[in-house]
């Protein structure tokens, strides 16, 4: 299937294709007497494309980059929005919903041909370049429910901003938050950088970018069948954690089902992402014995300090020739286990960051872009974040320093479907 150019948002009538014209993409109105929020929506051509050679599939129940396998980098985004008609804000989801799915099969942002009058629709830098398994998710946060765009009924109780938890008291604003996340998966950090810096271009007039982050060295496994990577510590990560195949977890614990109270996140998930500073050199100065201690975990076979493989049960009653628990009681995994948390589990898909060398220190500026889904933050990020914040031994090498929740909603179902279709269902009279 070829995918649709990036035109709007789903228009009343028969499905057409569009094709961008010099005002088209970056111009806000566009589009905008056909705002319905309609059933047909962009052409869905019937000439059948060839796959994408490594590529993700973009339509379907739930959106990509959540339970399908993490890829090596990431370019998250955070977007404020500046347009007050809600009109607006839907025909920049139509836009970005469109050029998404031609991202990630590896298109650009239109075949057009563009007139050397005008400025190239698409920026260029992927001209060659394959899908790289791309993905895109899309998630609105708190601030989209406030009285702007008429959406305040529509806030889901999972979304109520995270209180001020334990280990969070030096979190920057700068750094956090926004109306709209964008997270961009793929395994060339050139292709996340254009699907970013192209959306936020199309966005241009209707939301501004707050704040971003680069990503790489993906920091937990999500695949059946991956590795476990380690992060900026040295620790494999990731080994306990959800993993696609796993689809009775996921349904459990990830994906938000019929218990929400609002119909629209059904098939959705709540994304919770901090920016976890590391202290690398303070780490790099601590003995084996004591890193192992912290995590509860041998650092060369990621093993629990109980067992002798990495996927090995951890026995949280072992006892060593000292009577001490061998797994430490304040170590990252006994606070962070289910087993010690009434079953409570979330997915993990972080990635490793560098910043480069912070001014203020000249210590090296790298940590862990946390990133985790779960069905409800209240009782999932925010109570294991609580305990983990009061006394991991951990807290000694990290700074929470960025924080931010979005709603992601369900996958989008086929081209013309659209990123809050039946959120701004009865706003765009
Ligand atoms: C609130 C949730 C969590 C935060 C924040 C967090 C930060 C954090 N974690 C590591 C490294 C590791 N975490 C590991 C396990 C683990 N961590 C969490 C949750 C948070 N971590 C959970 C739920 C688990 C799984 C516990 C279990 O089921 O056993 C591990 C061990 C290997 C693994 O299972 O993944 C490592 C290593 C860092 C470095 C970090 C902040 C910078
Ligand atoms: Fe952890």
């Amino acid at each position: 299937m070829t995918h649709p150019e990036p035109d709007g948002p789903p228009a009343h009538g028969p499905s057409r294709r569009r094709f961008l014209t010099g005002a088209g993409l970056l111009a806000a109105g566009v589009a905008g007497g056909a705002v319905a929020g309609g059933a047909a929506g962009y052409a869905i051509a019937d000439d059948p494309a060839p796959v994408a050679k490594d590529s993700v599939p973009f339509y379907g129940q739930h959106q990509a980059g959540i339970s399908t396998a993490a890829q090596d980098r990431l370019m998250f985004a955070a977007l404020d929005i500046t347009a007050t008609d809600p009109k607006q804000v839907a025909l920049m989801l139509g836009r970005w919903s469109a050029m998404a799915a031609r991202f990630c099969a590896g298109e650009p942002v239109t075949s057009a041909p563009t007139k050397p009058s005008q400025p190239p629709l698409d920026t260029g830098e992927t001209m060659g370049l394959p899908a790289s398994n791309l993905t895109i998710t899309v998630g609105f946060g708190p601030s989209m429910f406030d009285d702007r765009f008429g959406l305040t009924g529509k806030m889901p109780a999972a979304l109520k901003p995270l209180e001020v938890l334990p280990g969070s008291s030096v979190i920057d604003p700068a750094i956090s938050d926004g109306d709209l996340c964008i997270q961009a998966c793929a395994d060339d950090p050139q292709v996340v950088f254009h699907a970013v810096r192209n959306m936020v271009r199309a966005a241009r007039g209707t939301a501004v970018l707050r704040w971003s982050q680069l990503g790489f060295g993906r920091a937990s496994a999500t695949g059946a069948g991956q590795s476990t990577p380690r992060n900026l510590f040295g620790f494999k990560d990731g080994t306990n954690n959800i993993h696609a195949d796993n689809a009775t977890a996921l349904d459990d614990y990830v994906w938000v089902g019929n218990e929400s109270d609002q119909d629209w996140m059904a098939g959705g998930s709540y994304l919770v992402a901090r920016k976890i500073r590391m202290e690398i050199e303070s780490w790099d100065a601590d003995f084996l014995s004591d890193q192992e201690r912290i995590f509860g975990r041998d650092k060369s076979s990621g093993a629990p300090l109980t067992g002798k493989k990495e996927f090995d049960t951890i026995d949280f009653g072992a006892k060593g020739d000292n009577g001490k628990p061998i797994i430490d009681v304040n170590s990252h995994i006994r606070l962070a286990a289910p087993e010690q948390n009434i079953g409570t589990k979330l997915l993990r898909r972080g990635y490793n960051y560098t910043d480069g060398q912070h001014p203020g220190t000249g210590k090296l500026d790298a940590g862990l872009f946390f990133i985790c889904f779960q069905k409800d933050p209240r009782s999932q990020f925010a109570a294991l974040q609580t305990k983990l914040g009061k006394s991991d031994l951990l807290n000694e090498y990290i700074t929470h320093v960025g924080s931010g929740l979005w709603a992601c909603p369900p996958g989008l179902a086929k081209a013309g479907d659209w990123y809050g279709k039946s959120l701004f269902a009865g706003q765009l009279k």
